[in-house]
């Protein structure tokens, strides 16, 4: 159910399928934004693990599709190196398509919307009203610091391609989180702290969704591997004492049998000086 869903192979599914997905099922979608490099990615595995949700990163899913070598994809890889945001049309069709094989009603959707555009597109498509918006809140100089650090090989992680990240956070991005603030559907967290602090202010936010983490099936399956993980270590321990038990008894008879070769040997010379 939760975990990281990968691009879908293709971008181009059937505009109508959006409707009867969208309308038909409830999603249960949270928005999570900030600035580049300010843990975003990060803390969407942290709320995965624990509640349950399916991340979607737009940035990964267009990083995935530039890839596919079409006449979209060499695009999309021209806007990224750019620090662009991609046309709507493309990123709302790869995320819809994503949510539909994910099979979970929870949505993480990372990295979006990140302009008035990409917000109405998702809103006239997918007709689905976020739950609320995780707003991580950093100032530019830590997160030039990590994305200077962040060494995953990604082209627009350098110095001047950071920099027109941060204009188009400003210019674009802002603007949507202040649409989201009059709303009352902003929850701002200081995301200069440690991941571990920020991750305990993330969990007060997501506190709605701790009920169904009860539920969840990680927690069987921890004990299931938990089990697996004691019988194996039971196991081995058995063998452990076995061995160390033969080699106490060979030792034990060994040493018997020494005294029983010096016994025989000291009654032959005793009875021999007899
Ligand atoms: N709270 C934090 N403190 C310090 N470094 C962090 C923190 N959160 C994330 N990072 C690091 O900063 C870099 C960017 O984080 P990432 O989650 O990829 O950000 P985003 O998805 O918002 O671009 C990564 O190298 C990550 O390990
Ligand atoms: N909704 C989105 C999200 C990302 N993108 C593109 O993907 C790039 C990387 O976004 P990201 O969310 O993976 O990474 P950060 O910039 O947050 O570190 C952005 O700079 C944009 O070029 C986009 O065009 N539209």
């Amino acid at each position: 159910m939760g975990g990281r869903v990968d691009a879908p192979s293709s971008a181009n599914i059937n505009k109508d399928a959006y409707g009867s997905i969208c309308n038909g099922k409830v999603f249960k979608i949270v928005f999570v934004l900030g600035g580049p490099g300010s843990g975003k990615g990060t803390q969407c595995a942290n709320i995965v693990r624990h509640f349950g949700f399916t991340h979607l990163s737009a940035g990964d899913l267009l990083r995935a599709e530039s890839k596919s070598g079409s006449e979209t994809g060499i695009m999309i890889e021209n806007m990224l190196r750019e620090g662009m945001i991609v046309p709507s049309e493309v990123t709302v069709k790869l995320l819809l398509q994503a949510m539909l094989e994910s099979g979970n009603d929870k949505i993480l959707i990372d990295g979006f919307p990140r302009n008035e555009e990409n917000r109405v597109a998702f809103e006239n498509i997918a007709k689905v009203e976020p739950e609320f918006v995780l707003f991580l809140d950093c100032p530019q100089d830590e997160l030039e610091r990590r994305l200077l650090n962040r060494n995953q090989g990604r082209d627009d992680d350098n110095i001047e391609t950071i920099r027109k990240r941060f204009k188009v956070f400003i210019e674009s991005t802002l603007p949507v989180i202040e649409f989201y603030t009059m709303k009352g559907k902003v929850r701002k967290i200081d995301a200069s702290k440690s991941v571990g602090e920020v991750f305990e202010d993330v969990k007060v936010v997501f506190s709605q969704f701790e009920v169904e983490e009860a539920t969840f099936e990680k927690p069987k399956m921890n004990r299931i591997v938990g089990f697996e993980l004691m019988m194996c270590l039971i196991k081995r321990l058995i063998r452990d004492a076995e061995r160390k038990w033969r080699s106490i008894l060979s030792g034990m008879a060994y040493t018997c049998y020494l005294l029983y070769i010096c016994a025989r040997e000291f009654v032959e010379i005793y009875s021999e000086a007899l």
